[in-house]
């Protein structure tokens, strides 16, 4: 699995790598800028052909000096190249400073600002080099102003100028994937875009890929995404191979590949119970589910479907004895148990259940709480591993908004919570809304696990997992995995079910290891499926998947 880096951490590896003599920061800036010339290059053959004219924005730190090194190397090849600098080149670091003498000696370098920029020629390549990992506070006007797409009309045809992103485009927080703003930060899309879009066709970046390529806006503004080794691989730590817990002190991608090879099939067998072991269906686990009262069973009936789809042994519904006949009339071979009010659970669910899936079509309510309480109470005795998995969802967590604290004085580590951005706020304001514009969604979705004690879940294009040490995933419906059609009603249901129903077996994976791979298999159902899904389809796409990834 990828490592995401902050940019803390890419400093410390430069810093590691040039401190034991085994490179110099010198070497790294020439590294960087061959390798996007020779990505740039690589991604369009047909400029390989013939010189043309390039375009390069460069900034006051190394990210310009990577600039200039591009510059160079595409003015060797024989392009045509206008270089325009932001700041003062006597306050170039001095990297970028030795690498603005050699431009210097040959050419000139142009100011920075819209009307120097836009009344030059067309470019083939607008090379934004001004801001990367250093980037501390929202882009100065004038700088906004060349980088926005918008300016690109200045030129006729400007669609056919190849945009590339040193790095990132400036202006993008490499560690929250937001873009910082006098007013605070944007994150999404519609909310207010910023002056300030800038948008890159391919963007570049060094030694591995960092979070904000992955989270919130980035990978709308980075458009392709290619990572270039400059070397620091000594000084690099070894990968995550799939199928083992998170390093606390590292993010991963949760992805099905080791040293850059696809591991699908080994990623599904480690993290699953069922294809391992033949047997009865006791082994593979038992699953309940509750469900909401009378017309409100279809979220609870979605999220078992998936449970059992996903390998589960035995799959129970449990429901208020108003609802039965509903849900009889809906289920087959997923059991179906009515409790009252005054029942004690074990009633309706003995120590076999392994999994428990609380929340969807619950309602908010007194009764939920109290049937969140019993089942966190349950617990096996001397092992953690011996505690039913509970996965909480939607009501679940919704019940308990007024006093959070109830909750995870109870929650324990086999219990994951799945909210989406507005439960997770509810439950954690602080770690949300404005908070977020210095935090990122890593660094939230950690604190909230910590603070409960269990795994949480933040959904979305860019899901965020942690436990409560700290180990961290992200899971991303971005750089062609996208999955649009995901944003539909029912479609959380089916993920707390698949988590639920993955993590029954005895002899599955962790359930941090299990989280991942369901949110993996929800995305690739809802892209087998495509344009029109609707939450019924997701379950039922399950074996397709199953079968197309090798098991
Ligand atoms: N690390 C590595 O291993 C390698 C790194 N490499 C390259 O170096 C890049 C990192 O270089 P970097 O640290 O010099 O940061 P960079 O992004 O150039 O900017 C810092 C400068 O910008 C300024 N500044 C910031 N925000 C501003 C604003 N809004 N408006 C105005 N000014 C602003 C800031 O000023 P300050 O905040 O200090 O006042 C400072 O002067 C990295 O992205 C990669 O491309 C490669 O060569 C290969 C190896
Ligand atoms: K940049």
């Amino acid at each position: 699995m990828t490592e995401l880096l902050s940019s803390d951490q890419m400093r410390a590896f430069e810093k590691v790598a040039i401190s034991q003599g085994a490179v110099t920061g010198l070497d790294l800036m020439e590294r960087a800028g061959q390798g996007v010339v020779d990505t740039v290059l690589a991604h369009w053959p047909a400029l390989s052909k013939g010189a043309q004219e390039a375009l390069v924005l460069c900034g006051p730190g190394n990210n310009g000096g990577d600039g200039f090194v591009i510059a160079r190397l595409l003015r060797d090849a024989g392009w045509a190249v206008r270089v325009h600098l932001w700041g003062d080149p006597a306050d170039l670091p001095p990297d970028a400073k030795v690498n603005f003498d050699r431009w210097s000696e040959a050419d000139k370098v142009l100011s920075l600002d819209p009307e120097s920029v836009f009344t030059g020629p067309r470019p083939a390549l607008f090379i934004d080099a001004v801001f990367g990992i250093g980037l501390s506070r929202p882009l100065p006007d004038a700088v906004a102003q060349v980088l926005n797409v918008a300016g690109m009309k200045a030129w006729k045809s400007s669609h056919e100028i190849k945009r590339i992103a040193v790095d990132c485009p400036s202006g993008l927080d490499l560690d929250t994937g937001l873009i910082p703003t006098d007013m605070g930060a944007v994150e999404k899309a519609g909310s207010a875009w910023p002056a300030t879009l800038n948008t890159a066709h391919l963007t570049v970046t060094f030694h591995a890929p960092k979070l904000g390529h992955y989270l919130a806006l980035g990978p709308t503004l980075c458009g392709e995404l290619r990572v270039v080794d400059i070397g620091l691989r000594g000084a690099a730590r070894e990968q995550h191979m799939v199928g083992h817990d998170p390093d606390p002190q590292r993010v991963r991608l949760a992805e099905p590949k080791f040293c850059g090879r696809h591991v699908t099939r080994l990623w599904l067998r480690s993290a699953m119970g069922k294809p391992n072991l033949t047997g009865h269906k006791f082994n593979f686990g038992h699953v309940a589910v509750f469900a909401g009262g009378v017309g409100r069973g279809g979220a609870g009936r979605l999220a078992a479907r998936a449970a059992l789809r996903s390998g589960a042994g035995l799959v129970t519904v449990i429901c208020p004895p108003a609802a039965l006949i509903e849900n009889a009339c809906q289920l087959n071979a997923i059991m179906l148990r009515a409790l009252k009010p005054d029942q004690p659970l074990s009633d309706v669910a003995d120590h076999r259940v392994s999994a428990f899936c609380l929340g969807p079509g619950m309602g908010v309510s007194d009764r939920t709480r109290a049937l969140v309480g019993e089942v966190l109470e349950r617990r096996a005795g001397d092992h953690d591993l011996d505690d039913p998995v509970v996965v909480l969802d939607a009501d679940a967590l919704g019940s308990f908004a007024q006093d959070p604290q109830r909750l995870f004085d109870r929650t324990h580590p086999r219990v994951i919570l799945t909210p989406h951005e507005g439960e997770f706020e509810r439950l954690f304001p602080d770690l949300s809304g404005a908070a977020r514009a210095k935090m990122s969604k890593v660094d939230a979705v950690r604190r909230a696990a910590a603070r409960a004690g269990c795994i949480v879940l933040l959904k979305g294009g860019d899901t965020v997992i942690a436990d409560p040490q700290g180990g961290a995933a992200v899971h991303a419906a971005s750089y062609g995995r996208e999955a649009p059609w995901l944003a539909t009603a029912g479609a959380g249901d089916v993920l707390a079910g698949l988590i639920a129903g993955l993590a029954a077996p005895f002899n599955s994976a962790s359930l941090f290891c299990v989280a991942e791979l369901a949110a993996y298999l929800h995305v690739e159902a809802a892209r087998r499926f495509g344009p029109g899904l609707i939450a019924e389809d997701l379950p039922e796409e399950l074996p397709k998947v199953f079968r197309d990834l090798g098991l």
